[in-house]
């Protein structure tokens, strides 16, 4: 029987926008990080199959700390089951500013300062919006986040909004503009397209986390 990878048990467990309010139970993490309403929070509500878990918004900026849901992967192999607990992070966007005025700042500090200094991030999914392959603002998150040495993984999002051809040309794109060690996922809330990819990255990198001394 083919091998199936599921999430349960998604709880809301903490907010964040200090290392000292960072949940301290050990758990490796996997955070989601874009622009805003690039679709990150409701793509870990289409991971969880849980409409309500993570706040959704049509209007940019919604998310504005770091949140962390409790999850288990589930992975099913004929008969023998496994369960991986971990935390999925929702992240703020960049990329949207509410109060002009201020020196533009790509993202705020608490932000950098979780992605490069938080002791269980595993993997870091960079969501572009995959009608939208090579925005300036996107090219420097991932110059930045490269020159930090944060493990990435690129998610091409909202993938129901392109045509297959239209779909498939940007993909190559963002394989190129992107490069990492695992090519991109082109994923879909909506259609629920390419969750199956994401898991299997995620079991890959917790896998990887968990084997290091
Ligand atoms: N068509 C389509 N719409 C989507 C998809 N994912 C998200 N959206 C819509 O995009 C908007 C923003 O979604 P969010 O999940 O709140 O985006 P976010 O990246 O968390 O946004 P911030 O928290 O503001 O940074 C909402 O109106 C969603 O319904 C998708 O796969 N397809
Ligand atoms: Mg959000």
């Amino acid at each position: 029987m083919a091998k199936s990878l599921q999430i349960i048990n998604p709880k809301y467990t903490a907010s964040a926008v200090r290392k000292d309010q960072y949940p301290d139970s050990g758990l490796p993490e996997i955070a989601f990080l874009g622009r805003s309403n690039v679709g990150k929070s409701s793509l870990i509500n289409s991971l969880c199959n849980y409409r309500g878990l993570a706040r959704v918004s049509g209007e940019p900026g919604k998310t504005q700390t770091i949140n962390y849901f409790s999850v288990e992967l589930r992975e099913k192999d004929g008969e023998a089951i496994r369960r991986t607990p971990f935390f999925l992070v929702d992240l703020p966007g960049y990329g949207f500013a509410r109060t002009g005025g201020q020196k533009r700042q790509m993202w705020s500090d608490f932000i950098g300062e979780y992605v490069t200094q938080s002791p269980h991030l595993v993997m870091l999914c960079l969501l572009v919006d995959l009608r939208h392959p090579g925005l300036d603002i996107d090219r420097q998150a991932y110059q930045w986040l490269s020159e930090h040495g944060v493990p990435l993984q690129i998610v091409g999002t909202k993938a129901d909004k392109l045509k297959a051809s239209e779909k498939r040309k940007n993909m190559i794109m963002l394989k190129q503009i992107f490069p990492t060690g695992h090519d991109a996922v082109v994923h879909s809330s909506l259609k629920k397209e390419g969750s199956a990819a994401l898991l299997e990255r995620i079991l890959m990198s917790l896998d990887e986390a968990s084997s290091l001394p």
